[in-house]
């Protein structure tokens, strides 16, 4: 099965879920998200701010901030390319290309990647090797080549986790999913 085949099926089944419901499941993936040694010992995390059909992370994003970490966003700058922000609070919010809430707040430069502790990913589908399948414009490919340092952590719900993801030399895999 190729990757827009698969975006496909997985699309199909988030639609059988309500919007509660879908909350009610990123309530318990981000619960075992908390948990997670990497993420409690880190203190720059690579975050995203979710769009709706994605495992809901805009409390758990001002978590961490309370907790005292720095929490970094992506802006998308062009149709390939994005960059780092620091989020601080809500109020750095700006919707920015698809619609996505990214951070107005200070640039991350790219000579600081290396602080990056942990990066948490979204994705349509996730396989048990840590193979990720995204929304098809590889951002991401792109950007993790970038912070070879920081721990991959691929966040889904359940229904996004598949047997086998197709796979291309360029996809960068996922040292571990939380689901
Ligand atoms: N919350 C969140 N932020 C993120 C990503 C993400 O997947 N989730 N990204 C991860 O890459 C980057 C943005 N990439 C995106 C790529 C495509 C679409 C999107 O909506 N694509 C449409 C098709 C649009 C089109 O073809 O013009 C779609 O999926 O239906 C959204 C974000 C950076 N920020
Ligand atoms: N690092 C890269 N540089 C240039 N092109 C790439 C890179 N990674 C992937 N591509 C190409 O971009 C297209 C989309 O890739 P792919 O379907 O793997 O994206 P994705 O992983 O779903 O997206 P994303 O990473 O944004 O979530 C493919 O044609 C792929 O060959």
């Amino acid at each position: 099965m190729d990757k827009k085949e698969l975006r496909k099926i997985i699309r199909d089944r988030k639609r059988q879920y309500s919007s509660s419901t879908l909350e009610e499941l990123s309530l318990s993936v981000l619960s075992h998200l908390e948990e997670n040694g990497h993420l409690q010992s880190a203190h720059t995390v690579m975050m995203y701010y979710s769009l709706p059909d994605e495992v809901n992370t805009h409390r758990f994003i001002d978590s961490l901030v309370a907790s005292g970490k720095k929490v970094l966003l992506p802006e998308v700058i062009d149709d390939r390319n994005m960059v780092l922000r620091e989020y601080s609070g809500r109020a750095d919010l700006r919707e920015g290309a698809y619609h996505i809430m990214e951070p107005a707040g200070t640039l991350f430069p790219p000579h600081r990647y290396s602080e990056i502790d942990v990066a948490i990913i979204p994705g349509m589908a996730f396989d048990i090797q840590g193979n990720r399948l995204g929304r098809g414009k590889a951002y991401y490919d792109r950007f993790l080549p970038k912070i070879p340092g920081a721990y991959r952590i691929g966040i889904a719900f359940p229904f996004q986790l598949l047997s086998q993801i197709p796979t291309e030399e360029t996809d960068i895999a996922m040292n571990e999913i939380v689901s």
